[in-house]
């Protein structure tokens, strides 16, 4: 019998995720597309950001507890930012280029799941950030998000 480990446990826990979001906001602070996008974030940014893809990958829940977040308080960052595609193609790019950076786990089935993910979020990021009004009520849980289909190295 296996034991399924987590994504956030694959990817090697919450340091991991800190040290994605720092190179992410970096390359963020020096590219044309996003910077003005996230010129007026928050010192926290990056933190919360980590705090919220780790506690969506099964890690603990640090998002809605010691940030006091929830999944309709990061949408309601979101609304109204008349987010494009233009924007959410770079963001994702250079999402991806951080993980090679970070040595973010690098197998077939992490990177399918994070990529999953990734197209997920930031999608609903593009909806969301188009619209006047939250979609998303405060009694709504965070997402959770797993291996999807693919047949992980966990079964070896
Ligand atoms: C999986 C996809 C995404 C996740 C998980 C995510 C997560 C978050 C979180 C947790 C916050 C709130 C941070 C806080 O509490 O301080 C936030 C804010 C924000 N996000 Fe996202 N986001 C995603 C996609 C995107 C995309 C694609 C864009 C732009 C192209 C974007 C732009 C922003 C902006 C502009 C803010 C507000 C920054 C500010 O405080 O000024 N997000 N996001």
């Amino acid at each position: 019998m296996h034991t399924i480990p987590t994504l956030y446990e694959w990817a090697g826990g919450q340091s991991v995720f800190e040290r994605l979001t720092t190179i992410f906001y970096e390359k963020v602070g020096k590219d044309e597309i996003l910077m003005p996008v996230f010129k007026n974030m928050s010192a926290a940014h990056s933190q919360h950001v980590a705090h919220f893809i780790a506690e969506v990958f099964g890690g603990p829940k640090l998002y809605t507890t010691q940030d006091q977040g929830s999944h309709a308080h990061m949408v309601a960052h979101h609304v109204g930012k008349s987010l494009t595609e233009v924007q959410r193609k770079q963001w994702i790019k250079l999402l991806l280029e951080s993980a090679d950076e970070t040595g973010l786990a690098d197998d077939p089935e992490f990177r399918s799941a994070l990529v999953g993910y990734l197209e997920w979020g930031s999608r609903l990021a593009v909806i969301n950030s188009n619209t006047t009004e939250n979609p998303v009520s405060e009694q709504e849980p965070m997402p959770v998000w797993g291996w999807g289909e693919t047949g992980g190295p966990y079964q070896k």
